[in-house]
């Protein structure tokens, strides 16, 4: 896709990925603007919009709109809502779909939507064809601040979570700040854990802050734009360093080794939401740092308090129906991606803004470890 300056005012960023740089365009109004954008990129470009039936009903009919209005012909692809999507019923569906609607290599995949969305469709848009581009239209704070940007795409297997999938980086990212306005509550905090990850991976500063101002997050306004703006920018900047997580990237997965863990316990399922599952896995990240003697109690307190704080889960007892026995949790940590010859791959953390990739972990620590959350979880039930 050639560079374009943007027919919109928005803040942009930029991925630099050689031949696959791309922008990120933050700011509100963008679906209306999504014609115009695309077309000045790829001119008579064809369009198959996937977006599941809540987003649909929402934002569905203005997209087609501004595609129409810019000379680019769509057809729509509806999915259900939820993680259940991430599933290979799903993924043959889209791609059948993609198939029939004759979308060529030239063509564009429109992921309009959350996370599960751009997973779901950006993986679906790797395989057609042997790879059609894409374009991610976040619609989450979640995929706003994260998996709109990166690359990572696909779905879940019965053995864990996103294990079939490819790296497909999007052409273009447009996150519609004004489609925050109609995301339930719930799902704003479950999003606010992955911008609260990038300040405890290497931002103390940027934490701090949240620590302080997370209310006018929450509130919209300057202050949401920008925690949206630095989350891109960190994450942009990783993946610009490691596009295929041979090293740093893998920091982008803190608190996931135990979170990934925590949603297959609860069958992907709307228990426990992929936000939820990183707060959680946060937390506890941080008090196996400080059991292991890396950072002082007090910073995983810290850690624990700024969650709990915004209403997101930090304790295994707050997880309805709870998570099982610890057996089931190190079976899917043992099939984690960054298990290497057998060895697990934790992201620990020596502070706030102090995260590190701690290779080959002793399984039998994450196991006390564990035995020791649930205990307590089964101790003090919710
Ligand atoms: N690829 C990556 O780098 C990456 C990064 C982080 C997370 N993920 C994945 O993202 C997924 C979670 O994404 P998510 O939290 O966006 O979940 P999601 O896509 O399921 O969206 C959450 C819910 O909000 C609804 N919704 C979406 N936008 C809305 C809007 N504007 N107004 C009202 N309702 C709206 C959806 O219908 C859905 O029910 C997980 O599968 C996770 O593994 C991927
Ligand atoms: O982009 C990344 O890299 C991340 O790890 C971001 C995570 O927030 C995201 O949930 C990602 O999908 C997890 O990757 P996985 O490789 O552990 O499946
Ligand atoms: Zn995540």
């Amino acid at each position: 896709m050639t560079e374009t300056s943007t027919p919109t005012a928005a803040r942009r960023l930029r991925v630099d990925l050689a031949a696959r740089s791309y922008d990120i365009l933050i700011g509100p109004n963008l679906i209306d603007a999504a014609g115009a954008e695309i077309a000045a990129r790829r001119p008579g470009a064809r369009l198959a919009i996937v977006a599941d039936e809540t987003v649909a009903n929402l934002y569905l009919a203005r997209i087609e709109a501004a595609f129409a209005q810019a000379n680019l012909p769509a057809t729509a692809i509806r999915v259900a809502p939820g993680e259940g999507s991430k599933s290979f019923a799903v993924f043959e569906r889209v791609v059948e779909a993609l198939i029939d609607a004759r979308i060529e290599r030239g063509d564009l995949v429109v992921a309009l939507g959350g996370g599960v969305i751009g997973d779901l469709a950006g993986f679906a848009a790797s395989v057609v064809r042997r790879g059609v581009d894409f374009v991610q239209v976040p619609t989450t704070l979640l995929s706003q601040v994260d998996s709109s940007v990166g690359g990572k795409t696909g779905i879940n297997s019965a053995h864990g979570k996103n294990l079939v999938g490819a790296f497909h980086q999007p052409v273009l990212v447009l996150a519609d700040t004004a489609a925050l306005d109609t995301l339930p509550p719930r799902e704003f905090r479950a999003g606010y854990a992955e911008v609260a990850k990038y300040g405890l991976i290497d931002d103390a500063a940027f934490f701090a802050e949240l620590e302080s101002n997370w209310r006018e997050v929450f509130a919209g306004g300057p202050a949401r734009l920008d925690a949206i703006e630095t989350s891109c920018r960190a994450k942009a900047a990783i993946v610009g360093r490691d596009e295929r997580e041979s090293g740093e990237r893998a920091l982008l997965n803190l608190g996931h080794t135990f979170g990934h863990a925590l949603e297959k316990a609860t069958g992907f399922s709307g228990r426990l939401l992929h936000g939820e599952a990183v707060a959680l896995g946060m937390a506890q990240a941080f008090r196996f740092s400080a059991r292991l003697g890396l950072c002082a109690p007090s910073v995983a307190q810290r850690v624990e308090d700024h969650l709990a704080e915004v209403g997101l889960p930090t304790r295994l007892n707050q997880v309805a129906g709870g998570v099982g026995p610890v057996d089931g949790l190190m079976d899917a940590i043992a099939q984690d991606k960054k298990v290497a010859r057998g060895a697990l791959t934790f992201i620990l953390a020596r502070g706030v803004g102090g995260a590190f990739v701690a290779r080959d972990v002793a399984p039998d620590a994450v196991k006390a470890f564990l035995e020791a959350e649930t205990l307590e979880a089964e101790a003090a039930p919710a």
